[in-house]
C-alpha cells in the first residue's frame, strides 16, 4: 500500500540552522497521526513543507503519493489544509468563502453548490451560510476552515493545532468531526501541544487502530508510536517521589523525581520495599509523563 504521507531524511534550515534535523517517518492511507512538541520543536515547520508552503532544505517528502517539489499541483490537490491562523475571510459570508474555495479548485458547478451544502450540514454551519465570518465564534471559523479543507475532497487532512484559543465544549466538537473523518476512511496529520488531544484521537475508538504519535523536539523525531507502544516502550508504571520544593516567582511549587516501570505492580512491588513512603505515590504512566521523561521539560 502506498503511504499517504512520507519525509526521507527531511531537513530545513533558517539562517544555517536545522529547524526539522532529518526527520523520516510515513503514515499510512486511513492512519490518524499526532505530531506533538513544544514551541520550536518544528511541528509547523513539517506542516508547511507537506502542503508545499516551505521548501525543505533537503530530503524528500511526498503526500498521495505525490513529490512536494516536482508533483506540487497533484501534491496539493489530494491535501486540505487547517492551518493556525484562520485563515477565512471575515468579509465575506460563509457561503461566499466556500464558493471562493470552490472555484480556485475549478468544481464545476452544480456539483460545488452540492458540496458546498454537504460540507457545511456535516460541520453544522448550514443555517449560518448567509451570516458574514468576522460574526462567527472561534469554533465555528475553525469547523468553517475544516469545511472549506474538504471541498475538494483531499485523500489527506492537515491540521496545525486546530483547537488552539477553544474552549473545552468546542474542542469537544472538534475532536468529534476529526474523528469522524478519520473514521470515514481520512488520512489524517496533526499537529498540537495538548497531551488530552492526543490521548483522545489517537485512543483505539471502536473498530479504528489507534492513531500513532509523534513526539518532535528541536527538529527531531525523538520518539514514535501508539500510546500503548510508547507506555510499553518507558514503563506502565510509575513512582513519583517528592525531591524537594521550588520556589517559583515567590510561590512554592513541588519538585518530583518519576520513576518508571514495566508495569503498574512493578512500580507497587518498589513502594512496598521502600522504608519511608512519605512522599511518595503510584500510579499509571501517560503521554504527559513520557513527554517529560523524554524532553526533561514541560509542554507549554
Ligand atoms: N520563516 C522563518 N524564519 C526563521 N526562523 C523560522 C521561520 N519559521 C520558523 N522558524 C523557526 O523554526 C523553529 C521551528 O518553528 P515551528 O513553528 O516549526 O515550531 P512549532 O513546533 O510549530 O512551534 P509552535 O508549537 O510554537 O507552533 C522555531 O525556532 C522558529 O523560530
Amino acid at each position: 500500500m502506498t503511504a499517504a504521507v512520507s519525509l526521507e531524511n527531511v531537513y530545513k534550515f533558517y539562517d544555517k540552522r536545522p529547524v526539522v534535523n532529518d526527520l523520516s517517518f510515513t503514515i499510512e492511507t486511513g492512519e490518524i497521526f499526532a505530531l506533538l512538541g513544544p514551541n520550536g520543536a518544528g511541528k509547523s515547520t513539517t506542516i508547511r513543507m507537506l502542503t508545499t508552503l516551505t521548501k525543505p532544505s533537503e530530503g524528500r517528502l511526498e503526500v498521495g503519493g505525490y513529490d512536494v517539489i516536482n508533483q506540487s499541483m497533484l501534491a496539493k490537490k489530494s491535501i486540505g489544509v487547517v492551518l493556525q491562523q484562520v485563515s477565512v475571510d471575515g468579509d465575506l459570508t460563509v457561503w461566499e468563502n466556500m464558493e471562493l474555495h470552490g472555484r480556485l479548485h475549478h468544481i464545476p458547478n452544480p456539483q460545488r453548490k452540492q458540496k458546498i451544502n454537504q460540507w457545511l450540514e456535516y460541520v453544522e454551519l448550514a443555517d449560518r451560510r448567509n451570516d458574514l465570518v468576522k460574526t462567527l465564534s472561534g469554533g465555528m471559523k475553525r469547523r468553517l476552515q475544516i469545511a472549506r479543507a474538504l471541498l475538494h475532497q483531499p485523500q489527506i487532512l492537515f491540521l496545525d493545532e486546530p483547537t488552539v484559543g477553544l474552549d473545552p465544549q468546542t474542542r469537544r466538537r472538534l475532536w468529534e468531526i476529526i474523528r469522524d473523518l478519520n473514521k470515514q476512511g481520512m488520512t489524517i496529520l496533526l499537529t498540537t501541544h495538548y497531551m488530552d488531544e492526543v490521548e483522545y484521537l489517537c485512543d483505539a475508538f471502536g473498530s479504528a487502530k489507534p492513531g500513532r504519535i509523534g513526539i518532535m523536539d528541536s527538529g527531531k523525531l525523538i520518539s514514535l508510536g501508539t500510546l500503548q507502544e510508547l507506555r510499553s516502550t518507558y514503563g506502565e508504571g510509575l513512582v513519583m517521589k517528592q525531591v524537594g520544593v521550588n520556589q517559583v516567582e515567590g510561590d512554592t511549587a513541588n519538585s518530583w523525581e518519576y520513576l518508571f516501570f514495566p508495569t503498574l505492580a512493578a512500580a507497587n512491588d518498589y513502594l512496598e520495599q521502600q522504608q519511608n513512603k512519605t512522599g511518595m505515590m503510584v500510579r499509571p504512566s501517560n503521554l504527559e509523563d513520557i513527554f517529560v521523561e523524554l524532553t526533561g521539560r514541560r509542554l507549554d
